[in-house]
């Protein structure tokens, strides 16, 4: 064929041959699992234009009845099913195929294959005009009447667009209503009535304004993780409720346990803390009720088991082969985790179901069935496995009684979840001086008497050791790894992943260099470690091999996030849809952090999109699918837990992630950086100003996209939501604004706040929130942080503690390195000497030198010669600079100089006024010292000084 015949459509050509090809294999997968008859067997047909029943319902007639339906008519289409076609369209077509939708009815009613002739809508095909044919020949059971066309269906001519993408979930909607508007067509909805049963009611979708409850209701990982917070949170209550009192339930256990179980003495001063965890919890919850179940195989799960779980509908659009791949090639390429791409391989079958084990019984387990297994491959190994439900009621009271049980005896509890925790059992043992086995044994029976179920129990010198002592001990059992265990024998066979904090990139990590399990390790110097997972995890490593764990137990955990996802039935057709939905979760999410009473200052999104390579419709019924996801953040000026705030940043940040609602499949709001309710800080005027700088500069974004070709269908940990600073942006913000992710676990201290300026960055959110005193606290750290560090000294024992102010300055060498972009450049004055010659070779800051005690310049004559050099020379404002104006201003105002904070403004104003480069930073800068310092004297005097002049840019002025 001649090049220029292909005008780019064969290729589309082509696909669009393959896609239609597609259509109808998906077409005849789908209708396995509905199939009640082979009616239509050898039959298809394409639906042309309105009909009645219309083309959902036809199509869900073949399904049901064997037939076969083509989205687009085919040369091999047995019949088109029409109501009335114009003439143009029917000159080009075959009209000896055309016939009446109520072909297919009457046969359905008829239970078998009628002479299609008299449904024929075109009789005579020479005629330029066909005719319409109103069933001639009246062998079928309808009247005329059921068989005129009806108005609707003749007045207009839309052709119908079959959308090719409309999913499983609209067609059993469409055939409910159906069921539900024409009574007389009781066969189509008859029919209709077969296919929904079939699926249930799950074709519920997000768009539901019911969705969401039914969800959560429904979602066991919800219910997991409201538990295991409400206990860390119980736990807390109960701490603080009891402040220190006695347990008289010891004076009980000391007349049980006293006379041959008296623990031996030489070990009284040996830790003894107790992992305890249920046994398969929802199993034996669940067999509460079934005790006759006892001994058999049992699976906790949404599937119901049997046939149902091994003859599951597939969405027609689904490719499980094809999404098979994806899976296993993603979590064995990206993620390095074989455990997950072999349960995708080996339960991704035809027609099983993708439900999961929540948690199986033991007898289960001895066939090789796990927890999280997919229940198709679980009745693969043991068909005869009995699936039981959710009983969510039944896992609280059992929990609540497992965490009253152990509370009568001591509250030194760590909660894990709902059926784990650590205890610190030392102190008890002391206070008793029993012997600390039996005390388990006898509060093991305590919680199986309460609550008809067994735990096992761990008992070692560390929350390791403790853990490690459970897994011998299960199931029903308690294990010692007391003192004079050979620890270092015992932990040699554990493979690494045991380990806490060993994912499976880090399991892969460690393999490729050779190492699986402790023993490995152990054989491997701390040095070879460090080498291949970095200093601080080695070290973690290195000890952990070894029995050694220092983890403390937390006994008041406190809430760092509050989070609601979705990722299910997430199925949107336009961007109203997506708007309701994210609404009511941002509504959710804003209820869990209210009833927590805390408020968030920072709002994440996190959408879940179809990968581009996966097929339009999941495996797993209205499951997301493989799917990258993108995370994207934003953080507050102020803390806050108004739904109306939350839900505009929510829509603003789905908005400006530009995805088709139509490819979501998962959106989850995460609310962190979390604070009490009741101790929200004042307005922050600093912290505000810079953040509006930040946002304004140059219309950066101010939230970081951050994408990440990652599945999450079993997401394994927390985002991490950061605030990056975009690449392009000058390092004078580097300070402030934004922060490096190095900086993600700042915390509060100021010892730490100034520890980390290494890392070029001072976290202006906790900076701003401290009180004046640390403020200045912390900016002498710094300062002298970066005398240090320009003097090439690292050693920290020069450091000042907090609130200890250096006697005499260091004197660093005459030949100095330049100082870091965050050093505050501030002119050295002109008449500064001693000393001050030596830190003017380290451009140390006029700040540093103010705060140092050597001159304090704004208090001096020469403040207008020092900020003029501050102003000219430096190309962009730089945050440590502002800060000591600020704090120099604050002193001022403190001390009510009003006139000299006057004179400074004044000066500073005109200064930034002449400035003719980056004109906006400097004033905004103008801005941020300005507001601090009216903000200082509101709070000192209960009034703002009038300045004579101030800043209105037009490019900044709204800020
Ligand atoms: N991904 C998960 C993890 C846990 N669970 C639920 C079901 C479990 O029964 C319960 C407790 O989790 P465990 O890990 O303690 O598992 P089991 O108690 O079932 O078994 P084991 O005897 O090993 O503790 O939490 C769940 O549904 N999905
Ligand atoms: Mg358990």
């Amino acid at each position: 064929m001649a090049d220029e015949d292909d005008n780019g459509f064969g290729e589309w050509g082509g696909y669009f041959e393959a896609k239609k090809s597609k259509l109808e294999e998906q077409f005849a997968a789908a209708s396995d699992p509905f199939r009640k008859s082979n009616l239509f067997q050898g039959i298809s047909i394409f639906v042309n234009g309105l009909t009645n029943p219309s083309a959902n319902e036809l199509k869900q007639i073949m399904m049901v009845h064997g037939g076969i339906y083509h989205h687009y008519e085919r040369p091999h289409t047995k019949f088109i099913i029409a109501s009335n076609l114009p003439d143009v369209k029917v000159r080009n077509m075959n009209t000896s195929k055309i016939i009446s939708a109520q072909y297919i009815v009457d046969c359905l009613e008829n239970k078998r294959v009628l002479d299609y002739k008299p449904y024929l809508l075109y009789t005579n095909q020479k005629t330029t005009q066909p005719r319409l044919h109103f069933g001639k020949g009246k062998n079928t059971s309808r009247t005329n009447e059921s068989m005129a066309v009806p108005k609707s269906e003749t007045a207009a001519e839309p052709p119908l667009v079959e959308p090719v993408e409309a999913d499983l979930s609209n067609i059993l909607n469409n055939l409910q209503q159906v069921v539900a508007t024409s009574p007389k067509n009781e066969t189509a909805a008859k029919a209709a009535v077969e296919v929904s049963v079939i699926s249930n009611n799950s074709a519920r979708t997000a768009v539901d304004p019911a969705f969401l409850s039914e969800f959560y209701k429904n979602s066991r990982l919800h219910h997991i993780a409201t538990l295991g917070a409400g206990f860390k949170q119980y736990v807390c209550e109960l701490r603080q409720a009891n402040g220190g009192k006695p347990f008289p339930k010891r004076d009980e256990l000391r007349s049980v346990l006293s006379c041959d179980q008296v623990m031996n003495m030489s070990a009284a001063s040996v830790l003894y803390i107790m992992h305890i965890d249920m046994d398969c919890f929802f199993v034996s919850v669940g067999l509460r009720s079934h005790p006759e179940w006892r001994g058999l195989p049992i699976a906790v799960t949404h599937s119901k088991g049997g046939n149902a779980a091994t003859d599951v509908p597939v969405h027609p659009q689904a490719d499980r082969q094809a999404e098979l791949k994806l899976f296993a090639e993603r979590f064995e390429h990206q993620l390095h985790d074989n455990i997950r791409a072999d349960k995708v391989r080996s339960g991704f079958d035809k027609k099983m179901s993708l439900s999961e084990i929540a948690s199986c019984s033991y007898e289960a387990r001895a066939k090789g069935i796990r927890n999280g297994m997919f229940v198709g491959q679980a009745l693969k190994l043991c068909p005869e496995l009995k699936t039981i439900p959710y009983d969510f009621e039944g896992y609280k009271e059992v929990a609540f009684a497992l965490y009253d049980t152990v509370a009568q005896y001591t509250l030194n509890i760590e909660a894990v979840s709902c059926d784990e925790m650590f205890v610190d059992l030392t102190d008890l043992v002391e206070d008793l001086q029993v012997d600390v086995m039996s005390f388990v044994a006898h509060l093991r029976e305590e919680v199986r008497n309460k609550t008809g179920c067994p735990c096992s129990a761990g008992v070692g010198t560390n929350k390791l050791l403790a853990r490690m002592a459970t897994k011998r001990a299960k199931p029903d059992g308690q294990y010692l790894l007391g003192p004079g265990t050979d620890v270092l024998g015992y932990m040699a066979p554990t493979a690494l992943e045991t380990l806490p904090g060993v994912g499976s990139s880090l399991r892969h990590k460690l393999e490729q260099a050779g190492l699986r399990n402790c023993a490995d390790v152990q054989r491997t110097s701390l040095q070879t470690l460090e080498s291949v997972v970095g200093k601080k995890l080695a070290l973690t490593l290195y000890e952990n091999c070894r029995g050694i764990d220092t983890r403390p137990l937390v006994y008041e955990q406190k809430r760092k996030t509050v989070s609601a996802e979705v990722n299910y039935g997430i199925r949107f057709t336009n961007n109203s849809e997506c708007e309701t939905f994210l609404r009511q979760l941002s509504a959710e999410v804003t209820t869990r952090l209210t009833d927590i009473k805390r408020k968030a200052k920072s709002i994440g999104l996190k959408v879940m999109v179809r990968a581009a390579e996966a097929p339009i419709e999941a495996s797993k019924f209205m499951g997301h699918g493989v799917c990258d996801t993108i995370n994207k953040s934003f953080i507050l000026a102020h803390a806050t837990d108004d739904v109306n705030v939350i839900t505009s940043h929510v829509l603003r940040l789905m908005k400006e992630s530009g995805l088709p609602p139509h490819e979501l499949r998962g959106i989850g709001i995460h609310l962190s950086k979390l604070s009490e309710a009741t101790e929200v800080k004042k307005d922050n005027v600093l912290l505000q100003m810079f953040e509006k700088m930040s946002e304004k500069r140059k219309g950066e974004p101010t939230v970081e996209v951050h994408e990440e070709p990652e599945p999450t269908v079993f997401k394994e940990k927390e985002n991490d939501l950061e605030f990056k600073k975009p690449q392009d942006l000058p390092s004078v913000w580097d300070t402030v604004g934004w922060k490096n992710s190095a900086n993600k676990s700042l915390d509060k201290s100021p010892v730490n706040v100034s520890d980390r300026l290494g890392n070029t960055t001072i976290d202006m959110e906790v900076f701003a929130q401290l009180p004046e005193y640390i403020r200045r606290e912390v900016l002498e750290n710094m300062d002298e942080h970066l005398i240090a560090r320009s003097s090439g000294h690292s050693d920290r024992t020069r450091k000042n503690p907090i609130g200890g102010r250096r006697s005499s300055m260091p004197c660093p060498p005459s030949s100095l390195p330049r100082m870091e972009n965050n050093c505050s450049t501030f002119p050295v004055p002109k008449d500064a000497d001693g000393p001050l010659e030596l830190l003017r070779a380290v451009k140390p800051t006029t700040a540093a030198l103010m705060l140092n005690g050597l001159q304090n310049h704004l208090l001096g004559s020469n403040y207008k010669s020092m900020l003029a050099d501050w102003v000219s020379n430096e190309q962009y404002p730089n945050p440590t600079d502002i800060l000591m104006i600020n704090s120099k201003l604050s002193e001022l105002a403190q001390s009510k100089q009003m006139g000299r904070i006057y004179d400074i403004m004044k000066h500073l104003c005109r200064l930034i006024k002449k400035k003719r480069d980056n004109v906006c930073e400097w004033h905004m800068a103008y801005k941020v010292i300005e507001e601090s310092v009216q903000h200082q004297l509101m709070a000192i005097e209960s009034y703002m000084l009038k300045l004579p002049d101030t800043i209105s840019c037009v490019i900044c002025h709204k800020m």
